[in-house]
C-alpha cells in the first residue's frame, strides 16, 4: 500500500517519511464544486451561488476559476434537484467546457459524496473539493494544495481566527474558551487522493453526513489521515451572509486591483 491510501488499521505515517515530493502536477485531477445550498444565512430567496454580478452568475466565476487551470480535467458541480436545468443553462450559457453537472443532497456532505461517487469511473489521482461559494481561488494555491494532497493523503486550506472561540453552558453562560493561537478556522480548497476520500465517504456513518462539517475530518476518523494543512489567502473566504455577496460584487466589478487590495 502506498503513502496516501487508506488504510483504517494502520497508524498515521510520520511527515514526509520515505516520500517523493512531486514539485508540478502532472497527475490526473478533477474537482467536486458543491453547490447544492439554499444560502440561508443570506435571508434572500435566490441560493447565493445563483447571484448574478455582471450578468454572470457567482458558481459561473468559481467554475472560471478551476477552467482556467491546464491540468485540471473535470469539475463535477453538485447542485440541488430543482437547480438542474438552470445549472445546465449556465453551463451552456458561458460555455463550460469542463463541467458536468450533478444532482446534490441535503447536506453539504451528502452533495459532495454525490460529486465523488459521480468520479468513480475516472479514478483521478487526486480529488479537489471547492464550496462553490469561494469565487476567487488561484492556479497557485491549487497546485500547492494538490501537491501536499498526493504526498500525504489530504490537505487543506487553513486560515488564522479572527474571533476567540468559547463553548457555552446551555443556560447561555460561558463554558470555557478556547486558547486561539492553537486553532485555526479550516477552509476550501481541500484536496484528497481518489481512495482516501471515496473511502472515507464509504464508511461514514448516517451521523457523519447528516451532521458533519469537514471533510478532512472524515479522512482522519475514517481513513488515520492526517491532512497537511497550509495557511490561504484571505481571498477564500466563504460567501455566507448578504454583505460577503455584496464584498464578492465589489472585488468582481473592481477586478485585480481590489484582490491586491485585500491580500
Ligand atoms: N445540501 C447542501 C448544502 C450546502 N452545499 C454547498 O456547500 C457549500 C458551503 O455551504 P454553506 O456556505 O453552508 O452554503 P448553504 O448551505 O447554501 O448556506 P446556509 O448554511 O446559509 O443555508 C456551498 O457552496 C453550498 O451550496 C451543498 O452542496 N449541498
Ligand atoms: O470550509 C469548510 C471546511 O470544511 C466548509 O466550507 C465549512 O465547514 C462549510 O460549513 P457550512 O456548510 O456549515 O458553512
Amino acid at each position: 500500500m502506498l503513502d496516501g491510501e487508506c488504510n483504517p488499521d494502520r497508524p498515521p505515517l510520520p511527515r514526509d517519511a520515505g516520500t517523493h515530493r512531486a514539485t508540478s502536477v502532472d497527475f490526473p485531477v478533477c474537482v467536486v464544486l458543491p453547490a447544492g445550498g439554499t444560502g440561508e444565512r443570506t435571508g434572500l430567496q435566490t441560493p447565493k451561488q445563483f447571484w448574478s454580478f455582471l450578468e454572470r452568475p457567482l458558481i459561473s466565476y468559481t467554475i472560471d476559476a478551476f477552467e482556467r487551470v491546464s491540468w485540471i480535467q473535470d469539475v463535477v458541480v453538485v447542485v440541488a434537484k430543482e437547480n438542474l436545468d438552470q445549472m445546465s443553462g449556465i453551463v451552456q450559457r458561458f460555455g463550460h467546457r469542463k463541467v458536468r453537472v450533478v444532482t446534490g443532497g441535503s447536506t453539504r456532505h451528502r452533495s459532495i459524496y454525490n460529486g465523488v461517487q459521480a468520479l468513480a469511473e475516472d479514478r483521478p489521482e487526486v480529488v479537489i473539493i471547492h464550496d462553490a461559494v469561494r469565487p476567487f481561488v488561484e492556479e497557485d494555491f491549487l497546485s500547492k494544495i494538490t501537491l501536499a494532497a498526493k504526498e500525504h493523503g489530504a490537505a487543506g486550506a487553513i486560515r488564522p481566527l479572527v474571533s476567540t472561540v468559547i463553548a457555552t453552558t446551555s443556560e447561555g453562560f460561558l463554558d470555557h474558551s478556547l486558547e486561539r493561537a492553537k486553532y485555526r478556522a479550516s477552509e476550501t480548497p481541500q484536496g484528497f487522493t481518489y481512495e482516501v476520500i471515496s473511502q472515507a465517504y464509504q464508511r461514514s456513518s448516517e451521523s457523519d453526513l447528516e451532521f458533519g462539517t469537514e471533510c478532512l475530518h472524515l479522512a482522519l476518523q475514517h481513513c488515520h489521515i492526517n491532512a497537511k494543512l497550509i495557511p490561504g489567502p484571505p481571498t477564500l473566504w466563504k460567501v455566507t451572509y448578504r454583505w460577503d455577496l455584496a464584498a464578492a460584487g465589489s472585488i468582481i466589478k473592481g477586478g485585480s486591483r481590489f484582490c491586491t487590495f485585500v491580500q
